[in-house]
């Protein structure tokens, strides 16, 4: 069985069960168990601190994982990112108090900045030229400047919300972060090379899925023409007769982000009962 290492509850987590049941993972139901297997597909999820995913993969403790980006960089193990899972997006970046004058990443030269990722913020500090101290906290990295800890942070924003009610602004984006799969270069046996190979057809499924709507209406025959200019559909878009000889049903495919502009086109041109679904996968 293919061994995935996720992580056992925090940020990652509901997205990490939602996407493997999207794929159509099914899990046994074993309460309190670090290590469950699927009823219906050949892997089993090993439940982890997401800090600990990265050497699980690494050491071969478990074959894949799903973690933030952030943890993989900063753990620094020989993994291979696999694919982005374009959850848990979120950035690391340096903030600092919200009067502090700021001239530039120059204003970090000799100042003290707490964060739980050393190693990312070592190597930004490093290509800047930057000479600053950093100060390794585990948690709770955003009240150290307000209790005197240290000058600025570096650490996970997403909102800025938490930033906000710590009376600090953020000044520099040092790394854009979202969950990501990866995997080692350790060969697989047969068996988990497949559920493997399964598994990323099957994520690809979801999230192309994912940015599109299926939508469907009703179409004066007169109309077609110009109802179809407007449709770009996978190929073509699918026309149906209707029992009215004069109107058809037409099918097809749109990109969620032009979804709005789109229906408005499609009224305007006389488009009617306009349905708009949910796809689950959509395999090319
Ligand atoms: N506010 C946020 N918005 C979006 N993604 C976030 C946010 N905070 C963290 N993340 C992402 O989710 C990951 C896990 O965050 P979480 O806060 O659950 O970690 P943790 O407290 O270290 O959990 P664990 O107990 O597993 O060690 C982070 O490494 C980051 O990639
Ligand atoms: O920009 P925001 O939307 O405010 O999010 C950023 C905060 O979210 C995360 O903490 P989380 O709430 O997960 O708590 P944790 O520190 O206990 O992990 C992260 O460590 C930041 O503190
Ligand atoms: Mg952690």
């Amino acid at each position: 069985m293919l061994r995935i290492a996720v992580q056992s509850k925090g940020r990652l987590y509901d997205e990490t069960m939602e996407l493997l049941k999207a794929a159509g993972i099914k899990l046994v139901a074993v309460k309190r168990t670090l290590l469950v297997p699927s009823k219906n597909f050949p892997v089993e999820l090993l439940f982890l601190r997401d800090d600990d995913i990265p050497d699980s993969v690494a050491t071969g403790t478990a074959d894949i994982g799903i973690v933030g980006l952030n943890e993989v960089l900063e753990k620094h193990q020989r993994v291979n990112m696999l694919r982005k899972l374009g959850f848990s997006r979120c950035r690391l970046s340096l903030a600092i108090p919200k009067d502090a004058d700021y001239n530039g990443p120059a204003w970090f030269n000799g100042k003290k900045i707490a964060t739980s990722y050393p190693r990312i913020l070592a190597s930004y500090l490093k290509k800047n030229n930057l000479d600053a101290d950093i100060h390794v906290i585990s948690g709770s990295v955003e009240i150290a400047p307000g209790i005197g800890l240290s000058d600025a942070i570096f650490d996970i924003v997403s909102s800025g919300g938490t930033l906000v009610s710590n009376n600090l602004k953020e000044v520099e984006v040092v790394l854009p972060s979202e969950a990501v799969l990866i995997g080692s270069d350790r060969q697989l046996d047969d068996e988990k090379q497949n559920a493997l190979d399964e598994l990323l057809f099957r994520i690809e499924a979801v999230k192309t899925a994912e940015t599109r709507k299926y939508v469907l209406m009703n179409v004066p025959k007169s109309r077609l023409k110009a109802v179809l200019a407007i449709l770009p559909g996978i190929k073509s878009p699918t026309v149906l007769p209707l029992a009215d000889d004069n109107w058809c049903s037409v099918h097809s495919v749109i990109e969620e982000k032009t979804l709005w502009t789109s229906i408005n086109a499609l009224k305007a041109v006389g488009a009617e009962g306009i349905l708009v679904l949910n796809i689950e996968e959509m395999v090319p």
